[in-house]
């Protein structure tokens, strides 16, 4: 753009602000595009001839009014309840403002940690909202329905959707495939056609370039050839002809009243940018350099090379119009005479497939590039037909946008990042152009409102231009081709779509922030001028460069199989003709570098942002999963507590119980004992072995306690159960200085038990090994000696498995807190001599009869060795026995019993003879039973 370009850009006067508009502006015309007799006699004809170009400029704005920019809100809805989990973001206020609530920051979490800079809520207004449920044709009427009326009376309008992906902007352009759902341009086609219903003009003449006219071929008036390259259609298996069919059958009834003096002729383009290159899209597709046996066929992948040209953008002579308006048009692009808004739709539809045919994402519906259909009206008064200079030329220009959205919330890479840059590039100089328009309108105004003399009086306009900034439409195609409406070439009306259930807030923000700056900014929507005939456009220059790259497309169309084409498409490049050979326009290497450093700079803020979040979002996870780390330790290591503590409890229990049994206050110690059936005359037959003999060899039984002597208390002591009995004996002993001694027989085994006179204080602790035996003894009654052996086994296994079971819990398990070791001589129970000799001699013989049950040291058949494990600590077992003797479980008399040596009947019957003999009204029981 040229310097000059830029300061009429930036010269859009002051808002109609109260405060900002000086008396001055009350004696403006009124609007004269609102007037048909104005537009009857065109300014052209009584326009004075310009003395320079600022002062025409000047002369023009003031001229009409100026106006903002017309935004309008269009949420869309919810639809199929895809986001039936999340809540809208934005609330209808009325039908001019909307609040937008941040979903991450009202109260939940990670809202402390949001990143983002935009605000958590924001009331935006509009020109006008369209709530969800607002109809194609509702919403057309309201935005576009006007300017399609001011296009058809010789005004210029610029229409452009602006939006994050997937929030309805090619909807709402192009409508879906529903009834009734058309969107903006088939029912501005519509309503364009239905209206010069027989007010068409001869097309003697054909539109070229912004403003300009020149004679028509006699091809122009014929039906444009409306069927895309073979190739395409092939490419995506689909016949163009039905799509042709389809178009047509959804129509607006709209017709605008017009003067009828006139006469028209529409003409329609159809372009787009990718990439910062603008491309024809109703341009033949080339495939000249493919054979034809290379048209790829369905589910083939063979490669078709297409080729398409992208076009420059040249300025717009001046003395096209004899204004200085400046602005570009697309040098080479295609444009039809369309004759009736079928013809139209089909051009589209065909554009639409070349666009997706040739787009990066071919498979995606979302559109990366920018759509432009610009739709021409050659209007001119029935008594001039002839007269090219009588012809008014006015355009309506339809801009679908790429998305809006960042790289970040994308995942480009590669080539798509490079696509989404200049996606982003573009729409963001759209933003820095509306950015500086405002500023310049704003400074503008107030040196305008400024009153004074001498030093403080207000400077001259023109002077106040000089120093406006340069608006930076240059530095996109998108902007440099749609400069010349901001700069007074008509009105403009952008359509902000938004998806309120999407999680883009933040990019959403950004687009309502658009809206609200776009809405500050004033264009003049001057009428188009009347034309001279331009001088003869200068011959295209070779081609220079080409770019190739491929594309891979598939089709899915319902009913058809699915196809797949890889192409090659060639980009081909016109040589910029540089700066506008007229002069117009030249470029500031500093401005650009400037520009250049901004997008820069741009960039690298997009960078750390995204830097940002990774970090934050790592960290985050880092502090979970050592959190999660650091709880799980901390629950394995109570969990190891608590299973401690129970095993602790559990052999303090145990230890009890034993101590309990030991010491005989618990419950009287039952023992299976087999012997000789006396009324089996004299004990001779085995059969009559009792098989289970319940018997207690209680020798004090029948009130005859033996109590030895304290001499005789080696045999209590050699004894004694268990080696770590013997301390707890002694210290019980020590409290009890009378201990009684028991001796009891059970199962051929004898134990002598040293049993305090009062409380608990003697303890024997059973071992596991003694109630095994008991066990064992049952079962060997029954199932003979070869069951025995087998049973033995099997204890001896199941005792194995116990033992280690024990080692492993004593790693874990309750420790005794020392040891008892040997007991000392002099530590040994006293007792008193109060037992006669003769129940002396009884017991020696009694035992001297055991041993001769080739048991060789009875000391064995009572030792304990598990006992070791289960020291209770008996300090305190006092009072544990009152709290818990209630408590303990009948069951544990049952526990699992060690091997004992086996007698064999003869023993038996031996013993239980002498045991008569010796004692013939003894306490013997005896239960008659049988063996086997
Ligand atoms: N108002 C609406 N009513 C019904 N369906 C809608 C509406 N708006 C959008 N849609 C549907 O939502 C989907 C996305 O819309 P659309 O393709 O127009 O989004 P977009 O903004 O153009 O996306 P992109 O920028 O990626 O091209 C489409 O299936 C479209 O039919």
């Amino acid at each position: 753009m040229t310097r000059a370009a830029a300061k009429a850009g930036s010269s859009t006067p002051e808002p109609p602000a109260a405060t900002a508009v000086p008396k001055k502006a009350t004696s403006r015309k009124p609007l004269v595009n609102k007037n048909d007799e104005d537009i009857a006699k065109p300014p052209a004809r009584a326009k004075p001839a310009p003395k320079t170009k600022a002062v025409s400029k000047i002369t023009q704005e003031d001229k009409h009014e100026r106006e903002p920019i017309t935004a309008f809100l269009r949420i869309r809805p919810n639809l199929n309840n895809d986001y039936s989990a999340s809540q809208p973001y934005l609330t209808h206020l009325n039908d001019t403002s909307v609040r937008m609530s941040d979903p991450n920051a009202t109260g939940q979490a990670g809202s402390r940690f949001r990143i983002s800079t935009v605000p958590p809520s924001s009331v935006y207004t509009f020109s006008h909202i369209f709530p969800p449920d607002v109809t194609q044709s509702d919403f057309f009427n309201k935005t576009t329905l006007p300017m399609v009326h001011d296009v058809l009376r010789g005004q210029n309008g610029l229409l452009f959707t602006y939006g994050v992906t997937n929030s309805g902007k090619t909807f709402t352009i192009q409508g879906g495939n529903t009834e009734g759902s058309a969107g903006i341009l088939p029912r501005t086609l519509d309503v364009m056609f239905n209206s010069i219903d027989g007010l068409h003009a001869d097309g003697k003449f054909r539109p070229v370039r912004l403003h300009g006219i020149e004679p028509a071929d006699a091809s122009d008036s014929r039906p444009p050839k409306i069927t895309p390259a073979p190739a395409v259609t092939q490419v995506l298996g689909q016949n163009f002809d039905d799509g042709i069919s389809s178009v047509d059958a959804d129509r607006d009834p709209t017709v605008l009243k017009l003067d009828r003096n006139y006469e028209y002729s529409i003409w329609l383009s159809y372009a787009e940018v990718y990439n910062e290159k603008i491309y024809d899209l109703l341009d033949a597709v080339s495939n000249e350099t493919t054979p034809a046996s290379n048209i790829p066929r369905s589910n083939s992948n063979s490669s078709l090379l297409l080729t398409r040209t992208a076009l420059n953008l040249r300025p717009s002579p001046s003395d096209d119009t004899g204004s200085d308006t400046p602005g570009k048009y697309i040098s080479g692009l295609k444009q039809f005479r369309v004759h009736n808004a079928t013809e139209a739709k089909a051009l589209v539809k065909m554009g639409q497939l070349h666009r997706r045919v040739f787009g990066t994402l071919a498979n995606r519906e979302s559109s990366r590039s920018h759509g432009i259909v610009i739709l021409k009206v050659v209007r001119g008064h029935r008594g001039e037909r002839d007269d090219p200079t009588a012809l008014q030329i006015s355009r309506l220009t339809l801009v679908d946008l790429a998305g809006s959205e960042r790289t970040k919330h994308t995942h480009t890479t590669g080539d798509r990042l490079k696509e989404a840059g200049n996606i982003n590039k573009s729409l963001m100089v759209l933003g820095q152009c509306m950015e500086v328009m405002r500023s310049n309108q704003r400074r503008l105004a107030a040196s305008l409102a400024h009153e004074g003399f001498g030093s403080d009086a207000r400077m001259d306009t023109r002077d106040v231009k000089k120093g406006l900034a340069l608006v930076p439409f240059r530095h996109s195609k998108l902007t440099e081709l749609l400069m010349d409406y901001f700069v007074g070439d008509g009105r403009v009306v952008m359509i902000v779509n938004v998806n309120p259930y999407d999680t883009g807030y933040d990019e959403n923000s950004h687009v309502m922030k658009f809206s609200a700056l776009a809405r500050e900014v004033y264009v003049t929507p001057a009428p188009a001028p009347m034309q001279r005939i331009p001088p003869t456009p200068s011959k295209l220059l070779p081609r220079k460069s080409q770019t190739t790259r491929k594309v891979t497309i598939e089709t899915n169309a319902p009913g058809r199989r699915s196809s797949t084409a890889v192409l090659t498409v060639l980009e081909e490049e016109e040589p910029d003709e540089g700066p506008s050979n007229d002069g117009a326009e030249f470029a500031n290497p500093l401005v650009d570098a400037l520009f250049d450093e901004i997008e820069v700079l741009h960039a690298q803020l997009f960078e750390c942002e995204l830097k940002c979040a990774d970090i934050e979002a790592e960290t985050r996870e880092e502090v979970m999963k050592e959190m999660e780390e650091r709880m799980r330790t901390m629950e394995n290591m109570y969990a190891r507590r608590i299973m401690n503590e129970v095993e602790r409890n559990e052999t303090k229990t145990d230890a009890k119980i034993e101590f309990l049994h030991q010491s005989g206050l618990f419950s009287p110690v039952k023992r299976t004992f087999s012997t000789v059936n006396e009324d089996s005359g004299g004990g001779e037959q085995l059969s009559n072995i009792i098989e289970e003999v319940d018997v207690e060899i209680d020798l004090v039984g029948s009130g005859e306690e033996i109590v030895e002597e304290s001499e005789d208390s080696d045999v209590a002591d050699s004894r004694s159960p268990s080696p770590s009995v013997r301390p707890q004996y002694k210290s019980a002993n020590k409290a009890q200085s009378k201990p009684a001694t028991k001796v009891r027989y059970s199962m051929g085994r004898t134990e002598v038990v040293q049993t305090p006179p009062e409380g608990p204080a003697a303890v024997r602790l059973p071992s596991d090994e003694e109630d095994g035996n008991t066990t064992g003894t049952e079962g060997n009654t029954e199932d003979g000696d070869e069951g025995e052996e087998d049973e033995d086994e099997d204890e001896d296994e199941e005792e194995g498995s116990n033992d280690e079971e024990e080692d492993d819990d004593d790693s874990d398990d309750w420790q005794p807190e020392e040891a008892p070791k040997a007991k000392p001589e002099n530590m040994r129970p006293q007792t008193k001599p109060s037992v006669s000799k003769i129940k002396s001699a009884q017991v020696s013989a009694l035992r001297e009869s055991i041993k001769s049950l080739s048991i060789e040291d009875p000391d064995e058949l009572v030792a304990a060795p598990a006992a070791k494990k289960y020291r209770p600590r008996i300090e305190n077992l006092d009072e544990d026995l009152s709290d818990e003797e209630e408590d303990i479980p009948k069951k544990k008399s049952k526990r699992k019993l060690g091997k004992k040596p086996v007698l064999t009947e003869e023993q038996i019957e031996r013993a239980a003879l002498k045991v008569d003999r010796l004692q013939p009204n003894g306490n013997i029981r005896r239960l008659t039973g049988r063996l086997g």
